[in-house]
């Protein structure tokens, strides 16, 4: 039967001010997925590399299986899949792990159909898969993911995204110590509510990011970049984390925080060598903290999920 192999980028969500309606992909790294028809209904994964023996290897479990699934029960197939998924991005990092793995899958199954769907009409099975990983239907991971760019989740119900032009000297720096986070348990320590105080400090940043992002003014980018709502929160379950950004800011960077639920930390700059200087910075202090960790430098991905080849 035919296959289709694909991979999916990891992807910044929150980006600070936009909690749950802003994420971007980067360029590194990717999961990637070989998707097989199958003549028999269901989907099985016989295969994951790269996890440790970590990941349910049940389709209804695992965010690929589930996606696969919601496909083809949306298109009325009568086929089923396989899946071999090749784990590349760490699990409880705040790089949209879960989110990467049903977005390569998505693509590829869709693929093997002839692409039926748009990136677009993929998501909603993708968020389902996300519903699976940590209880929460949130979009910010898997749309970047899936469309590549800068996303703007402008509604949930009905699901409504915008895709916001970045300039493209724009640079992402993660740096990942080697600690995990669950999506789950990060979203359990939030308020359900905040003052109006904070809510117009966030909203006021939220925009001023778009404009910035669109202009493009690095100024405004910069001034944007500030999260009252989560990262007060959630910060102290990264240790160092406001030294790191500290640093991270010191070395020139734009703005510095915490990449999706954490632990992973992301700084954005104007230029690569700054990027590259801002990843040095953060990770000696996590070296300080005798945390070992990755750093990855690299343009917004415009491009997303891809068909590696069919
Ligand atoms: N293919 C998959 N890849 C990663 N996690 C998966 C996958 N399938 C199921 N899961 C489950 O999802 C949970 C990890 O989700 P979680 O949202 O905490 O991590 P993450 O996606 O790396 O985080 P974040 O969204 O903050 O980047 C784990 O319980 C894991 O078993
Ligand atoms: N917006 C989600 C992203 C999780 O990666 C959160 O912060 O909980």
């Amino acid at each position: 039967m035919k296959s289709v192999k694909a991979s999916a980028p990891a992807t910044v969500a929150n980006v600070s001010c936009g909690f749950d309606i802003f994420g971007f992909a980067v360029e590194a790294p990717a999961d990637e997925v070989i998707v097989t028809l199958t003549d028999n209904p269901g989907v099985t994964i016989s295969k994951i590399v790269g996890d440790d023996g970590r990941l349910p290897r049940e389709a209804e479990k695992n965010t690929s299986g589930v996606a696969v699934l919601e496909f083809l029960k949306a298109i009325d197939s009568k086929l089923g899949a396989n899946i071999e998924l090749y784990k590349h991005l760490p699990l409880g990092s705040g790089m949209g792990s879960s989110a990467a793995s049903s977005a390569a899958a998505l693509v590829a199954i869709n693929e093997l159909h002839g692409n039926p769907l748009t990136r677009e009409q993929l998501l909603p099975f993708a968020m389902e898969s996300e519903r699976i990983a940590c209880g929460s239907a949130h979009a910010d991971n898997v749309a970047p993911s899936l469309l590549g760019g800068f996303v703007l989740i402008r509604g949930y119900a009905p699901l409504d995204v915008a895709s916001i032009p970045t300039p493209a000297e724009l640079y992402c720096t993660l740096v990942h110590p080697h600690l995990e986070l669950k999506t789950e348990d990060s979203r359990r320590v939030l308020k359900p509510s905040i003052p109006i105080k904070d809510a117009i400090t966030q909203w006021g940043n939220i925009a001023g990011m778009v404009v910035g992002l669109m202009k493009p003014d690095y100024g405004l980018i910069q001034r944007s970049l500030h999260d009252v709502v989560a990262e007060p929160i959630r910060s102290v379950l990264i240790p160092g984390f406001h030294k790191i950004k500290e640093e991270a800011m010191q070395a020139g960077a734009l703005g510095c925080g915490i990449s999706g639920s954490g632990p992973t930390i992301f700084a954005l700059s104007s230029e690569r060598a700054v990027a590259e200087r801002v990843g040095k910075a953060m990770q000696q202090q996590f070296d300080l903290l005798k945390l070992k960790s990755d750093v990855f430098v690299s343009r917004i991905n415009g491009e997303g999920a891809k068909i590696l080849s069919a």
